[in-house]
C-alpha cells in the first residue's frame, strides 16, 4: 500500500509546457522530495495525485490503480487518504491547539466533541505539543505552528502526505524538528511522504530518494547518492546552490 506512479505526464497552461514527459515512482513509505527552480511544476506533478490537476497526457496510478480518468467524486475517497499540508497552512488563532486539531476529527469522523478532543491531543503527541495542547497559535512562532498544521493533517491517518516546501521560512532548529517528524511518519508509520521543498539541508537530512525537474522533464530521480555523484552541472549547479552556472532561470 502507498504506491504511487506518474507516468509520462505531459501537461501544458496555454502555451506554458509546464511538464513535457515525466515517470517517476515513489515506493510505500518513502520520503520522496521533488526539486527544481520555482515554477518547474514541482506542484503541478503533485496535484496529479489527487485529482486537483488532471494530465494532458500519460498516466495516474495509486497502488496499481489507474486514477487518471476518474470522476472527480472518485477522487474524494483518495483526498482523503492523502493530507496535504501547505505552505501556509494556516490554524485558527481564536481556538486552542487541540481545538484546532479536532475540527477536522468532528467534521469527517461525526464523533463527540470529547472524543474529537481525544483523538486531537492524540495527534499532538505524534508532533510532540501534547503540553502546549490548551494554549493559542498566537502563543508560538511559526516552526510550532507548523508542527500542529501537520498534526491537523494527520486527523484522519493518511497514507500519503504531501508537504509543499515545509521548512521554509522557519527557523533552523525548527526546520530540523520538522525534518525529523516527517521521517519519523515515514519510519514508524509507514506513511508515504512527497516533499516539495529547496532546503539543502533536509533534503540531504532526510530523502530517501529525490527527484529533480527542470524545463518540464525530470533531470535526476535517485537517491542522495546519486545526486552528490551526479555529473550533472545543472545538478550539481542546484545542489551546491550556486549562482552561476548552466542553469536558465
Ligand atoms: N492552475 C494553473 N493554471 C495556469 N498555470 C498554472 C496553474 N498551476 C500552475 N501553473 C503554472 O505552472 C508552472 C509551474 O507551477 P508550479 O506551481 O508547479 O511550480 P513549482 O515548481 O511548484 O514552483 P514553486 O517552487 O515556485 O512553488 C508555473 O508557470 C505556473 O504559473
Amino acid at each position: 500500500m502507498g504506491t504511487i506512479e506518474f507516468r509520462d505526464i505531459y501537461k501544458s497552461f496555454g502555451n506554458n509546457h509546464v511538464l513535457r514527459g515525466v515517470s517517476v515512482t515513489v515506493q510505500s513509505g518513502q520520503v520522496f522530495f521533488v526539486i527544481g527552480q520555482s515554477g518547474a511544476g514541482k506542484s503541478v506533478l503533485v496535484k496529479h495525485l489527487v485529482g486537483l490537476i488532471r494530465p494532458d497526457q500519460g498516466r495516474v496510478l495509486l497502488d496499481g490503480v489507474d486514477v487518471t480518468d476518474f470522476q472527480e467524486k472518485e477522487f474524494y475517497p483518495i483526498r482523503k487518504r492523502c493530507a496535504m499540508v501547505f505552505q501556509n497552512s494556516t490554524l485558527f488563532d481564536s481556538m486552542t491547539l487541540q481545538e484546532n486539531v479536532a475540527l477536522p476529527i468532528r467534521k469527517h469522523l461525526g464523533v463527540t466533541v470529547d472524543e474529537a478532543q481525544e483523538m486531537a491531543l492524540e495527534k499532538l503527541k505524534l508532533v510532540g505539543m501534547q503540553r502546549h495542547a490548551e494554549r493559542y497559535p498566537a502563543d508560538f512562532g511559526d516552526g510550532m505552528r507548523k508542527k500542529v498544521a501537520i498534526a491537523r493533517a494527520l486527523t484522519l491517518d493518511p497514507e500519503f502526505v504531501i508537504f509543499d516546501e515545509p521548512t521554509t521560512g522557519i527557523d533552523p532548529i525548527s526546520a530540523a524538528m520538522v525534518d525529523k517528524l516527517i521521517r519519523h511518519l515515514s519510519d514508524a508509520l509507514g506513511v508515504t511522504s512527497i516533499v516539495i521543498s529547496h532546503d539543502l539541508r533536509s533534503i540531504f537530512g532526510i530523502a530517501d530518494r529525490i527527484a529533480m525537474l527542470y524545463k518540464g522533464q525530470l533531470i535526476l530521480d535517485g537517491s542522495q547518492q546519486a545526486f552528490k555523484e551526479s555529473d550533472n552541472p545543472i545538478v550539481q549547479q542546484f545542489i551546491q546552490g550556486l549562482p552561476e552556472g548552466p542553469m536558465e532561470v
